[in-house]
């Protein structure tokens, strides 16, 4: 089974948690994708979707899906998005797509939030994949001195803007043991938008798709 079957077999599986009538927050990347292609023969049981990209939202209207604003939608009962490393306790690296900002705002404003991924996201500790933080423009270099006083090296994403128009940092060299702690710690930097730490609001259940099948977990907490 290759990577992407599994990240498509862990969409499959997420299905099951629809809400018939209720509207659902989606994510972003090459996971949401499979679980938006699936949503297709649904379609008709979800009056709307609250996206968190404009590629998310491109492909719900293709679909024929309603896309409407978080403010109008309210509070939603459920939403579905991948990461980029989870740990046992569902504490997740998110934002290698960029969409970390409102991926994080939907993730709060949900009842349940559902991560699907294939079977290599899950790892002992995270901080292998680089830490995106998004920045406003003109605090980049600020942002990233506070980083290495933090141990991180950050990189500035090459020509890349989110789509709230700002840069990201990807940081290195971190080994996250205190994720609820760094979360806290970066977040407070002067210019900070988001970091992709996902401690405070983790998922509630995490579905891996790999060779031995679908795999369902809830947090150790
Ligand atoms: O956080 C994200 C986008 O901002 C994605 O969920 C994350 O990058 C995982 O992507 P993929 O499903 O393509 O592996």
């Amino acid at each position: 089974m290759t990577q992407d079957e599994g990240k498509r077999e862990a969409a499959r599986a997420a299905l099951k948690y629809l809400r018939p009538g209720e509207p659902i927050g989606i994510g972003t990347g090459s996971t949401v994708n499979h679980f938006i292609d699936l949503l297709a023969p649904h379609k008709s049981d979800i009056p709307a979707a609250v996206s968190s990209s404009e590629a998310s939202t491109a492909r719900l209207k293709a679909l024929g899906i309603p896309v409407v604003d978080l403010n109008e939608a309210g509070s939603l009962s459920l939403y579905v998005d991948g990461a980029d490393e989870t740990n046992r306790h569902l504490q997740l690296i998110k934002g290698g797509g960029g969409a970390l900002t409102r991926e994080k705002i939907i993730a709060a404003a949900s009842r349940m939030f559902v991560c699907i991924a294939d079977e290599s996201k899950l790892v002992p500790a995270l901080g292998k994949f680089p830490l995106p933080v998004e920045v406003l423009p003109m605090a980049r270099s600020y942002v990233a001195r506070e980083i290495v006083k933090l141990g991180g090296q950050p990189e500035l994403r090459a020509g890349f803007t989110t789509d709230n128009g700002n840069p990201i940092l990807d940081i290195h060299g971190l080994r996250i043991e205190k994720p609820l702690e760094l979360e806290q710690q970066i977040s407070m930097i002067a210019g900070v938008v988001t970091v992709g730490l996902f401690a405070h609001r983790p998922a509630d259940l995490l579905i891996l798709g790999g060779p031995k099948g679908v795999q369902e977990l809830k947090a150790a907490r």
